[in-house]
């Protein structure tokens, strides 16, 4: 076919059934076919996951893993092969998901969204209403899944000295970020995938976070493109990057230009995952061999028994180091902090390198197990600072387990700028789309107002240490509280045991 023909005469499904193999295989995604034969050894997600669509339509799992433009930006355009007569393509036979009628019954029985009044409750409707894999894939923290729990129960370890008979009528929640007025000093955290959980993705999240003067963090690996994400800003909203580094440095710089140029407040570099954990829920999914190509590179040797994790993951750099920041400096004016610092030495090395601050986290449990609570580090972190007199010379984010607006506050008066928050707004998102997201941000304003009043401080500037008592904070040994509706969602039996309930 050449370009005009194609245009005008469709690909028929059995034409393109013949191209089923690895020596010719082409796929149809969004009604228009595509030869992906000498992309399969590059597909990070590995070749096997195309080779089960070869000759047939993949738009279904292709679309919540690949942001829309990945074909247009990362296949030549000589492998275009045109328009499909999709009257002419056979319907898949989907594989029968034994829990989908279950799962639509649930969601028929679900509560309505005034029934939720905190974040967990999201959590626990999201854990009963979303696909498995989809759910799976947000939930899970690495290995035992010890510090995805930590990260909520140490805020259970820090308990307030209120302060009495302070004028708090009024209470005026905002602050700054980066320089950024923000209503509620929480941002939307980078988490990948956002359409697993929702069709439209993180553009959702870039709709609540508009709604309530928050930051949003964009994702390297989003499902929507990058583009899709930054064209759903309105007015002077603002939105940040994270980026994972690819091996491939230009690639790298193509997507810091191209933030900047398109209005990008900030560059958060991810630095806790030189290799993505090992997520045992999301890698007994079936996404074993589904992986995104969001970052082309080469080898078919992506374990793909990982999970969508690893198998979106294969072009990070894990040879990126100290010695890589100055040329981050030099190729962006954006102010650049790094996310996923876990002890304070590397704060005052940040510092020294000249970056602009950093969150103190582990990826929300995702990463390295056995990794302190963002808020454990950062009450090891300002003492240190404090007395060294550097504890202005950065902005110091805290993430991992936010889940109520006390957290929020205990964060602030150890010294945090603000705190990122994940997963709520994933399960919000998930179980009740944009209304969910935008009740989950005025749930934890309306619990930080009240918060604020009851320990006697009218602005979060008024927040300090001796607001905190953090004796209990560096106790490991406390078992975590069985009343919060969160470990309902650990749920050992969801692998090969299952079938023993
Ligand atoms: C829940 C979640 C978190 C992810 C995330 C995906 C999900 C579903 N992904 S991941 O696939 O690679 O692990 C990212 C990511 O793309 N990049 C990143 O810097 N952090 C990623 N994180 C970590 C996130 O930015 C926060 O550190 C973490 O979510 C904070 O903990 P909570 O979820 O408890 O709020």
């Amino acid at each position: 076919h050449d370009s005009n023909d194609t245009q005008a005469v469709k690909l028929t499904g059995e034409e393109i059934a013949k191209h089923n193999n690895r020596e010719s295989c082409w796929v149809i995604v969004d009604g228009r076919a595509y030869d992906v034969t000498e992309f399969l050894p590059e597909h990070p997600g590995g070749p096997k996951i195309i080779l089960k669509y070869a000759g047939k339509d993949a738009t279904e799992e292709y679309a919540p893993i690949h942001p829309p433009d990945t074909l247009e930006k990362y296949l030549d355009k000589s492998k275009h092969l045109g328009e499909v007569d999709m009257k002419t393509v056979e319907k898949e036979e989907k594989e029968e998901d034994p829990d989908e009628a279950e799962r639509q019954e649930r969601i028929a029985r679900m509560p309505i969204l005034e029934q939720c009044y905190n974040l967990m409750d999201f959590e626990a409707v999201a854990k009963r209403v979303m696909k498995k894999t989809a759910w799976a894939y947000y939930s899970s923290g690495a290995d035992d899944e010890i510090t995805l729990r930590e990260n909520h129960s140490a805020f259970h370890k820090i308990w307030f000295r209120p302060r009495v008979l302070v004028n708090v009528e009024s209470i005026d929640l905002s602050t700054t970020m980066l320089g950024t007025k923000v209503s509620i000093p929480l941002y939307v955290t980078a988490t990948a995938l956002g359409k697993l959980g929702n069709p439209e993705g993180e553009v959702v999240l870039t709709r609540a976070a508009r709604k309530h003067s928050v930051v949003q963090m964009i994702p390297t690996l989003a499902s929507c493109s990058f583009d899709e994400i930054v064209d759903e800003r309105q007015g002077d909203q603002v939105q940040w990057l994270q980026l994972y580094v690819n091996k491939n440095r230009d690639i790298t710089k193509r997507i810091i230009e191209h933030a900047e140029a398109r209005g990008c407040k900030g560059l958060f570099i991810t630095v806790d995952a030189p290799q993505l954990g090992r997520r045992e829920k999301d890698m007994r999914s079936k996404f074993s061999d589904v992986g995104s190509n969001v970052q082309n590179t080469g080898g078919d040797n992506v374990d793909r028994s990982q999970g969508a994790a690893r198998a979106i993951s294969s072009f990070i750099d894990p040879s990126l180091s100290w010695e890589d920041i100055p040329w981050f400096l030099s190729v962006t004016k954006m102010p650049i902090l790094l996310k996923g610092v876990q002890r304070v030495e590397d704060v005052i090395r940040a510092i020294s390198a000249g970056v602009h601050g950093v969150v103190l986290s582990n990826h929300g449990g995702r990463q390295l197990d056995f990794a302190r609570s963002g808020i454990e580090v950062l009450a090891e972190v300002m003492p240190e600072l404090r007395r060294l007199g550097l504890d202005n010379k950065i902005e110091i984010y805290i993430d991992g387990g936010i889940r109520r607006a006390t957290d929020i506050i205990k964060a602030l008066c150890l010294g945090a700028k603000g705190v990122g928050i994940g997963r709520p707004f994933l399960y919000a998102m998930s179980a009740y789309g944009l209304p969910g997201v935008d009740r989950a941000m005025q749930l934890l304003k309306d619990e930080m107002e009240m918060n604020m009043r009851l320990i006697g401080c009218s602005s979060v500037d008024q927040l300090g240490p001796e607001f905190v008592d953090t004796r209990g904070l560096s106790m490991h040994t406390t078992g975590v509280p069985s009343d919060t509706l969160g470990l309902d969602v650990y749920d050992p039996l969801v692998g090969p045991a299952a079938s023993l309930r």
